[in-house]
């Protein structure tokens, strides 16, 4: 019989306090804390009731977990009215917004810009660029007049972003961006963003008619992952409790990687206070004694505590952090040590991930999931159709697939002015369509379409011009123009038509899924390489990770490391440049945690 684990049995009393205690409640969690489990027992705990719950997430993957318990518990009437399970921009959409819209205007809920193609223009002549609403970071402080936003240098929008930044007009384009929202809002758009400004702003003037319209409704409010909380949230959030709402926080601030939103760790946790109950989970039941210790050394000084303990059946695994050095960054080098390493372990292919803070980062020899579509029309409309070709499990992204088809049918009979700028609905409606039929026009293209992996992007763009051309909305109808017709353009022409979509093949050469880690929050997997590029941030970076001391430029980074390397079970390796490997060393060896030295030098 083996012992019972002390530690096991504090961790599971922590998680029964999380779930009786009543609300309002702070539950502040270490990685692998089993958050979800807490929130779902408290759910199935007290059954159904005249009044509900809601419990929000952020994304929909997360709130599909929720309903998808209560099924497995038997209990699926929780998920379902009077309850809310949904994402926070639901809720505030459904209970704070929609009641309160006026009649004058048809308003439409978007999940991004992306979805009606948003973009705007800058600059003059040669040095005019497009730039897509969707790739600035939006921002905006309770109270303040402008949102503010910043082009971000990714890997879309990076030829743009480095040609304006030379000329010196990156604030134009921010600028041009913002009058841009406004204008799509007064036509009413609507993302999540504009979401929360909104709901703010009814809430303050309209505070005793919505909170006793929730507290007619919901018994308790349960914020999951709430360290993703914006600014505006908080400030929502916070009138609410004031309102005597009873709200149960449950987040782990050391995994606040929103920074831009205003979701500060300090700022969560201070509003995590403002609560007047709390439980702490300290047991982690993910991941090996090595990953626990190694993610309190990523922790700052200023909130530091010691290890979580590992609790799962990972508590005894021996396996310490392997340490990879490189020279500069060598991802597909890095990955074959990694490769090695899992094997010796007997960790199966598809329980390995690697991680990194960007894309480009990556190792080419993975299958990185392209999950945003690229800015090139004709390359946009091959992304989509690679998407709904495998069918993929996530709703949104097979919907975000779907509405691009739709959008390249209609623009492809229409004229293009009609539909940029547009979401599917609007331009039926502009133009006189039922959705059903464009919907299942876009349902025959899918099968339509060439096949991804044959030719050159020139050819596929032709043979997929010739099959929307096959396919009019209305019987026998002539085309408005030529602009809709799909063009490859320059380096794209000649690349395969996969290539040129962004999204890879299933199954990699490697074997191995890789991701960018914002894209991973809340999973696991059993072995983690976690990729640290050789570039100007890294000095900064391992000297913030070894001092403790997190300046505020670099504090984010340090915790999506946090996020990377607490997703792992049993294997964590980390792979950065030479020189930084010995600075981590010695700061793992003063810590007591358990590492293996190597380099990619061996598979030289
Ligand atoms: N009481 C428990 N007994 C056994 N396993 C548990 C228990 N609680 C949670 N787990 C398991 O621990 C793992 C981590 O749980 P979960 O993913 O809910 O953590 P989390 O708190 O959301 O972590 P993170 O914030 O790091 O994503 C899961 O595999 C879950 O099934």
């Amino acid at each position: 019989m083996t012992e019972p684990d002390p530690y096991a049995e504090a961790a599971v009393r922590q998680q029964q306090d999380a779930v009786r205690h009543p609300a309002p409640l702070y539950v502040q969690a270490c990685p692998g804390a089993g958050k979800t489990r807490v929130i779902v027992d408290r759910h199935l705990a007290e059954g159904q009731g005249r009044r509900g719950r809601a419990v929000l997430s952020f994304t929909n993957v997360a709130c599909s977990e929720v309903a998808q318990r209560c099924r497995e518990a038997g209990k699926p009437e929780l998920a379902e009215f009077p309850n809310f399970v949904g994402t926070i921009d639901t809720f505030l959409w459904r209970y704070l917004l929609r009641p309160f819209l006026g009649s004058g205007k048809l308003w439409r809920r978007i999940d991004s810009w992306d979805r009606i193609d948003a973009s705007t223009e800058v600059g003059t002549g040669p040095n005019r660029h497009k730039v897509f609403l969707n790739d600035f970071q939006w921002s905006r402080e309770p109270g303040a007049a402008r949102c503010t936003a910043r082009l971000q240098p990714r890997k879309r929008a990076i030829k743009s972003y480095n040609a304006l930044s030379k000329l010196g007009l990156l604030d134009d384009a921010a600028k041009a961006a913002v009058d841009k929202q406004r204008a799509l809002v007064a036509e009413g758009y609507v993302t999540g963003h504009e979401i929360r400004i909104f709901a703010l702003h009814n809430l303050q003037r309209r505070q005793d008619q919505i909170i006793a319209m929730l507290s007619g409704r919901f018994r308790e409010i349960v914020i999951d992952e709430a360290q993703d909380c914006s600014a505006h949230d908080l400030a929502i959030l916070g009138q609410l409790h004031h309102a005597g709402m009873p709200l149960v926080f449950v987040c782990d601030p050391d995994q606040a990687i929103y920074e831009f939103r205003g979701a500060l760790p300090a700022r969560i946790r201070e509003f995590g206070k403002s609560l007047e109950g709390r439980v702490d989970l300290r047991g982690n039941w993910r991941s090996s004694p090595a990953i626990c210790g190694l993610a309190a050394t990523l922790r700052p000084t200023a909130t530091a505590r010691p290890a979580d303990s590992p609790v799962g059946p990972n508590r005894t695994e021996p396996a310490g952090i392997l340490l990879i050095g490189t020279v500069g960054s060598q991802p597909d080098e890095a990955l074959a040590v990694f490769i090695e390493h899992a094997d010796a372990l007997s960790i199966r292919s598809e329980n390995r991930v690697v991680l990194a803070h960007a894309g480009t980062s990556l190792p080419t020899t993975t299958g990185v999931s392209g999950s945003q579509p690229p800015a090139h029309h004709a390359a946009r409309v091959a992304w989509a159709a690679a998407v709904a070709k495998s069918n993929p499990k996530n709703a949104t992204l097979r919907q975000f697939a779907y509405d691009i088809l739709q959008r390249a049918l209609l623009r492809y009979w229409f004229a293009e002015a009609d539909t940029t700028g547009r979401s599917v609905e609007a331009i039926c409606e502009l133009v006189g369509l039922d959705t059903w039929r464009i919907r299942q026009l876009a349902g025959q293209l899918i099968g339509a379409l060439p096949d991804l992996d044959q030719g050159t992007f020139t050819d596929w763009c032709k043979e997929a011009s010739r099959q929307l051309g096959l396919l009019p909305p209305r019987p026998g109808m002539k085309r408005l123009d030529n602009s809709g017709s799909l063009v490859a353009r320059g380096k794209l022409r000649n690349k395969t038509p996969r290539n040129a979509s962004g999204v890879p093949p299933r199954g990699s050469a490697s074997g191995v899924r890789a991701s960018v880690v914002h894209q991973v929050k809340g999973e696991e997997e059993e072995a983690v390489l976690l990729l640290i590029p050789s570039d100007t941030r890294i000095d900064g970076l391992v000297n913030a990770w070894t001092t403790g001391n997190h300046p505020p430029n670099i504090a984010e980074n340090l915790r999506v490391l946090y996020v990377a390397a607490t997703r792992a079970k049993r294997l964590l390796a980390i792979a950065l440049p030479e020189d930084a490997q010995d600075l981590v060393a010695a700061h793992l060896k003063l810590r007591d945690v358990p590492f293996e030295l190597t380099t990619t030098r061996r598979s030289d």
